[in-house]
């Protein structure tokens, strides 16, 4: 068997873990954790050109795709853009994207991210 060798993870892959679990625990409902599929939100693929979830956040964070913390933020803001694209604002999805969206960018800010740095191991 090919033995595969696991990467270190970077000091940024390490902070995307970190916020990527705090962000998570915002969406209880688990709304955002797998692609929205056709089935439940017909027409979605021709409404939201850019999908985005936090199963593929996390695979990018994991395949050190996100070069910078800005990218991974611009990621989180589009799922949360485009539940509020497709869903009417009446609707739990809007709300709830509305809400993660709010929070997670009071956990992005500046003062919180200087916390969350030095707290790191
Ligand atoms: C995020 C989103 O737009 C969404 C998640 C869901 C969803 C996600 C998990 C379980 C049930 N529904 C959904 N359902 C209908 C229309 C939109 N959505």
């Amino acid at each position: 068997c090919v033995r595969k060798f696991k990467e270190q993870n970077s000091p940024l892959q390490k902070l995307l873990e970190h916020l990527h679990n705090l962000l998570e625990k915002r969406d209880m409902q688990q709304f955002f954790a797998w692609p929205v599929t056709e089935s439940i939100a017909p027409g979605y693929s021709n409404i939201i050109s850019q999908p985005m979830d936090f199963s593929t956040m996390k695979q990018k964070i994991d395949d050190g795709a996100y070069a910078t913390l800005n990218q991974y933020i611009d990621d989180f803001k589009l799922m949360c853009g485009n539940a509020m694209t497709y869903n009417h604002p009446e609707t739990i999805y809007f709300k709830s994207a509305k809400k993660l969206l709010h929070s997670g960018l009071k956990i992005t800010s500046a003062d919180k991210l200087k916390q969350m740095v030095h707290a790191l191991p």
